[in-house]
């Protein structure tokens, strides 16, 4: 290491909460001290850890540990804040005080950004200081910088994937071995994976905050958690699964967000739910905690970032990759990407939207029943892809594969299935992607 760099002032951090993900952070900062410090040109060095509990044991000197996180981001010894309690408040309070301290920050809280990522930016543009959050989507996997500056030169179209660990987890392990939805997500729960509050994972809004976020940076449009389409996994159950086998596919909780051209020009589409993918798709193998994000841009053509979406050792990393980031352009000079939104397109609705059906539904078992529920279907233009019809009697089940149709089209046949009396009732109803038809 050159003298120079040797003898350059520390850069102050501080992190804020000290859980699955902060404390590898602290690690990480505390094993590989001297490579950071080559590598930003000037130390890092941790001025105190926010906690919310100092009786617990920790893997750090205690004098750095607080419970009062306000007065450690105000700290003037402090360069660097590094967000880790996740939640609204007091993140967000904590992080506006920060840039406007002229501190840069580095968060990972997908909930905070997805909707106040205009007010954090703008705070931070107007202090010239950075806002870095990486691991808010996806975990390790380097997705946010891809996005922000590889394509800055190129149109995105389409970003679509995997991109919550929790759910991913639980659907895997109910496909492959059976297990039980509880003891799959409590499991999650142990290893990392899952939100302080699970109900995030499993009832898609994480996934929803994380697919803001992408199509926000994808479509330089401002696009909210209230404006993603959301359905979480609650309602999956062991026979979808095995269904969904019948028609060599597997089970996904898909995060979309894509341009979407219809009478009222270019707008945006963002939305979660659960759907079949063909067996034959790359996000059909993509399994456990892991995420996959298939990215579509006009010259660039397909690309796909695969790795850990979850956990705190993956999720640290990108932390810190932001944290290296933001040290260097306070040693260097420089900054990091401003938020942009010049497109303002509009969003979509779901209704407007062309997706494919699955429909299972226990029907009688009598004549004419086939084409009644077929009847319904080519009323409002829902072409039929397969159908495949399984037992007999009171157990004689209908299952439908549609063609693309607006998604409207498609639910209001589901709605009108419903109030057949040759139905008995619709047992499953989910999208299906990953096909061209
Ligand atoms: N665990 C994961 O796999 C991933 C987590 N994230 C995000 O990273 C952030 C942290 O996640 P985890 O470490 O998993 O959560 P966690 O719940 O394990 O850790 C948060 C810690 O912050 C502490 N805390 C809360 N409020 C505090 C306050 N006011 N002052 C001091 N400490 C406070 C809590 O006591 C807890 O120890 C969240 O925003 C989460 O959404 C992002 C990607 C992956
Ligand atoms: N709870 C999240 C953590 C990472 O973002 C997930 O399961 O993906
Ligand atoms: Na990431």
């Amino acid at each position: 290491m050159t003298e120079a760099v040797q003898n350059r002032p520390a850069i102050g951090v501080a992190v804020l909460g000290m859980g699955n993900v902060g404390a590898e952070v602290v690690r990480i900062l505390e094993e590989n001290a001297d490579d950071l410090r080559a590598r930003v040109g000037a130390p890092l060095e941790i001025r105190g850890v926010a906690v919310r509990d100092l009786s617990k044991p920790r893997k750090i000197d205690s004098a750095l540990l607080t419970t009062d996180a306000a007065a450690l981001v105000a700290r003037d010894d402090v360069d660097i804040v590094v967000e880790l309690v996740g939640g609204i408040d007091p993140a967000r309070e904590l992080i506006r005080t920060a840039l406007t301290g002229g501190k840069s920050v580095v968060s990972a809280n997908k909930a905070l950004l997805a909707d106040y990522t205009g007010e954090l930016a703008g705070a931070a543009a107007d202090a010239k200081v950075d806002l870095y959050f990486e691991a808010a989507v996806a975990g390790a996997i380097p997705v946010i910088r891809p996005l922000m500056q590889s394509l800055a030169g190129d149109k995105v179209e389409r970003v679509a994937g995997i991109v919550n660990g929790t759910t991913n987890f639980i659907l895997s392990a109910m496909d492959e071995t059976g297990a039980g939805y509880d003891e799959t997500l409590a499991e999650a729960g142990r290893l990392g994976y899952a939100e302080a509050d699970p109900t995030a994972d499993v009832g898609g809004y994480d996934a929803a905050a994380k697919a803001a976020i992408l199509a926000s940076i994808a479509f330089h449009t401002r696009v909210t958690a209230a404006d993603v389409y959301r359905e979480g996994i609650t309602e999956v159950t062991a026979d979808d699964l095995a269904a969904a086998k019948k028609f060599d596919c597997t089970v996904k909780l898909l995060a979309i967000c894509e341009r979407v051209v219809g009478d009222g020009g270019e707008r945006v589409s963002a939305r979660v739910y659960p759907a079949l993918v063909p067996l034959s798709h790359p996000l059909a193998s993509v399994n456990g905690a892991f995420n996959a994000v298939v990215v579509e841009a006009e010259n660039a053509g397909r690309l796909m970032f695969y790795g850990q979406g979850a956990g705190g050792a993956p999720t640290a990393s990108a932390v810190m990759g932001d944290l290296v980031m933001a040290a260097r352009n306070k040693v260097h000079g420089g900054r990091g990407p401003l938020e942009s939104t010049y497109a303002e397109l509009p969003v979509a609705s779901i209704d407007d939207v062309p997706t494919r059906y699955y429909v299972s539904m226990r029907v009688a078992d009598r004549p004419g029943v086939l084409a009644q529920v077929a009847g319904e279907f080519s009323k409002r233009a829902v072409s039929i892809a397969a159908v495949r019809q399984e037992g007999a009697g009171d157990d004689a089940r209908l299952i439908v594969v549609t063609h693309r149709a607006p998604d409207r089209a498609q639910s209001e046949t589901v709605a009108a299935l419903e109030d057949m009396d040759a139905v008995i009732k619709v047992s499953s109803v989910l999208r299906m992607e990953g096909t061209d038809d």
